[in-house]
């Protein structure tokens, strides 16, 4: 089937989670972000139709092949973050903005898919993110027709290992801006210049009532159970 793995949040892939607000994605946390506005690497996903595989092979030097992986989710856990940070790697190539294919676009066919993509070489892993996967019903099924093997990221850990990567991406590639309170990239993809995420990911949290916070962690802490049970790993989150 559909290989599917856990991954950290909220921290570089390759370093360990920090502590504190952003260290796990807490379904907490979760519930304070959804108010949130779209990410802002989202724009429509383009409307002409697909060029032809064979236009596309000589235009420019690689091929645009469908994505072997696939940041599904979860929605505000920091799978921008993650990807952005993730593209830093040579043997992969993303593309930037979320293609909602699997949910919203899907009638539009895997030729149109295809064409999002960036152009690859042989041995590079192409990705997308769209964190709406991950509570779409059809998705999994969708994904699996397109390709039983495709690797399915939900952001919680050590990226790198499970793509088969070599751990290229270390705590050396970033700093930490503090006025963001963010590790951010001391390069970019394709560039010389730090960048961080864009003012949409930072956001002032609410104080939230002690008396509500209890209640959420006695609500979540069945499932969280589960989870670890799933996973063979404690995240620690109650
Ligand atoms: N290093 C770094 N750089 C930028 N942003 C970071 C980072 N680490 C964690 N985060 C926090 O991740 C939250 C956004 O998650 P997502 O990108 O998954 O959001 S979305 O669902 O795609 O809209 C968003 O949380 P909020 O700011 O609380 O909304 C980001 O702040």
């Amino acid at each position: 089937g559909t290989k599917a793995f856990p991954y950290i949040a909220n921290c570089p892939p390759g370093s360990s989670p920090p502590d504190g607000a952003h260290a796990a994605p807490q379904a907490l946390a979760r519930l304070q972000l959804l108010l949130r506005g779209p990410d802002e690497g989202e724009r429509p996903a383009p409307d002409e139709p697909p060029t032809s595989p064979l236009s596309s092979f000589f235009n420019g030097s690689g091929t645009k092949r469908l994505p072997q992986a696939l940041i599904v989710g979860v929605k505000k856990g920091g799978t921008r973050a993650l990807l952005e940070f993730l593209r830093v790697h040579p043997d992969v190539r993303a593309v930037g903005a979320e293609p909602h294919f699997f949910d919203r676009n899907y009638p539009r066919g895997l030729a149109w898919y295809r064409d999002l993509m960036p152009r690859t070489l042989d041995g590079q892993i192409t990705m997308e993110k769209t964190p709406s996967y991950f509570v779409t019903k059809e998705a999994p099924a969708r994904i699996a027709t397109m390709a039983k093997d495709t690797k399915l990221i939900v952001v919680l850990g050590r990226v790198q290992d499970f793509l088969g990567l070599k751990r290229i991406i270390t705590d050396k590639h970033f700093y930490f801006n503090k006025t963001k309170g963010f590790p951010c990239l001391k390069k970019a993809e394709g560039s010389s210049k730090p960048h961080c995420l864009g003012k949409t990911k930072g956001r002032t949290h609410p104080n939230i009532d002690q008396e509500v916070v209890q209640r959420l962690r006695e609500f979540y802490r069945p499932f969280n159970m589960k989870f670890y049970q799933m996973t063979g790993h404690d995240f620690g989150w109650d």
